[in-house]
């Protein structure tokens, strides 16, 4: 190569690399810009509709504002909206006193600092409301200066106003700004029976996206349920059990010492089978029968819980153990009616405020299949407890306990709890374990933040494994809805006890009980 050459070759070399250079100079400003506008922290808005509810009162409010003290992963900064449907004269007094008491705040000043993100007290009812309070958040962005990162409206509501309420949200509510998201949490139940909740779906799906619907069962944020499955992925049922033991009845109860008082008006509308059965109960049933094999989270998991299940037989009023009602529920109903200015109740409510049904599964793994499965769950009992247990033909028994003292163990705390005789278990190794003498081995699963509270951060943060499926839900309706309908058409009104407040009637050796034959079920 001549020098003439060589020196154009060296300069077109260097002229490349000069362009090279430049090109991989802008293609960094353009990451870092992009990557700048996608992670710059904006304002979320948060909607609480609710916001004067039991639920806000016991756990939103307080999940609120432990995720504002932590601070969100995304570095989004929250405001949040108090809502309700009723008037202001009534509901602001209830809001004031509910911020005032029941949060408890590391500080005064962080509480102080919360406070300053809520808004006062906003009806929601109305068209022109829903499209006041879209206007007012413009303006609190535009007085601020913050661009919008999303929207997350929660709806703490009876099923029957999802519908117009989501027809509002998209006509007046939908975030500005191109990438700003939103999310809209959904309350369970989901719908009263499988119509309902097909046509909620339905009606939904009018107004929002498939992605921008998020449906709750807070026991999904509970650590105890996933150590379920932690506990069903690390030890395979039928190898723990092994060929020597069969299981002879499985237990899976949520009992409360809290009664109705305060909040009969959602209570009236769902009764014990839709408050806890048809969700939270089922869920810790999916994860106990589901595949040990389910190594992947997400869909997949989701999917593992609806075999379950399609896996179960439908509940009718023949599998119905017991049904009753605490003594003075009437009277809670007529208190309640009385303070929200309602004619009052003159007939007993037929809401069963207790229930013990046994149904089976069909088709699962060798150690559940065909054994009968107990569904306990009832308000104003004398304990407080939420367990799944595996009783089996020779006495002993597995214990997986998501809150209250774990039965037999008597350890508080203890997530699995295995009788002496039964083989020792894996635990995952952040799990504490121990022997307790006279009973056998306990594990407990690291303290966590509370469900509510995973919750409203996952929505906040779009984390969508912590919410249920609508196939899911549905087909947890089809287990549940032909009981439901016997019960309204009225048929259970010669079966429906009634049992003092704090009573164990939830005791399984019970002389009450309707005895279900194996071969019924
Ligand atoms: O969803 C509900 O759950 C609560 C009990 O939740 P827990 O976490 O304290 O077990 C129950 O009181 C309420 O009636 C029901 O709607």
């Amino acid at each position: 190569m001549t020098s003439g050459a060589k020196r154009k070759a060296s300069a077109s070399a260097a002229s490349m690399s000069t362009t090279a250079a430049m090109r991989l100079a802008l293609l960094g400003l353009l990451v870092v810009s992009l990557l700048l506008q996608t992670t710059a922290a904006g304002r979320v808005n948060v909607v609480l509709l609710g916001a004067t509810g039991n639920l806000a009162e016991k756990y939103l409010w307080q999940g609120l504002y432990n995720i504002h003290e932590a601070g969100l992963k995304t570095g989004d900064e929250m405001f949040v909206y108090a809502a309700a449907t009723k008037d202001a004269s009534k509901s602001s007094p209830i809001l004031q006193r509910i911020l005032a008491n029941n949060i408890t705040a590391s500080s005064p000043e962080s509480k102080a600092a919360f406070l300053a993100r809520v808004s006062s007290y906003v009806q929601l009812r109305s068209e022109e409301q829903y499209a006041a309070l879209g206007e007012r958040m413009l303006e609190d962005m535009r007085a601020s200066g913050e661009t919008e990162a999303g929207r997350l409206l929660y709806l703490s509501v009876p099923p029957k106003f999802f519908g117009p309420i989501a027809d509002n949200i998209n006509k007046h509510l939908r975030p500005q700004g191109k990438n700003a998201w939103l999310r809209v949490i959904v309350e369970k139940p989901f719908g009263v029976d499988t119509s309902s909740a097909e046509s909620l779906a339905a009606s939904l799906y009018e107004s929002l996206d498939k992605d921008e619907i998020l449906l709750v069962d807070h026991y999904m944020g509970k650590s105890g349920l996933h150590g379920i499955r932690d506990f069903v992925k690390a030890n395979s049922l039928p190898d723990f059990v092994g060929k020597n033991r069969r299981v002879s009845r499985v237990e899976i109860g949520m009992l409360e010492t809290e009664d109705c008082k305060g909040r009969t008006g959602f209570y009236e509308e769902v009764g014990v089978l839709r408050d806890t059965m048809q969700n939270h109960l089922m869920m810790m049933l999916a994860l106990l029968g589901m595949d040990a094999d389910t190594s992947v989270a997400g869909a997949a998991e989701a999917d593992a819980r609806k075999l379950v299940f399609e896996q179960l037989s439908a509940a009718s009023l023949d599998r119905v153990a017991r049904i009753a009602q605490y003594a003075s529920y009437h009277d809670h109903v007529n208190e309640d009616r009385a303070k929200w200015d309602e004619p009052l109740l003159e007939e007993r409510s037929m809401t069963p405020t207790y229930a013990h049904v046994v149904l089976k599964l069909q088709g699962a793994n060798d150690v559940l299949d065909n054994v009968p499965i107990h569904f306990k769950s009832g308000k104003a009992l004398s304990t407080r407890r939420a367990y799944t247990e595996l009783h089996f033909d020779d006495g002993e028994v597995l214990i997986f306990n998501l809150q209250g003292p774990a039965g037999a163990s008597g350890a508080k705390g203890a997530l699995v709890a295995a009788s002496s005789a039964l083989p020792s278990f894996q635990a995952p190794s952040d799990w504490e374990v121990k022997d307790i003498e006279g009973f056998g081995r306990v594990a407990m699963a690291p303290d966590g933040p509370f469900a509510y509270e995973v919750l409203l951060r996952a929505g906040l943060e779009g984390v969508r494994e912590h919410f249920v499926r609508l196939d899911e839900v549905l087909e947890s309706w089809r287990v549940w809805t032909p009981l439901l309908e016997e019960i309204e058409a009225g048929k259970v009104a010669h079966r429906l006890e009634a049992y003092k407040h704090g009573a164990e009637i939830f005791a399984s050796d019970s002389k009450d009980e309707k005895e279900i034959p194996r071969d019924e079920l």
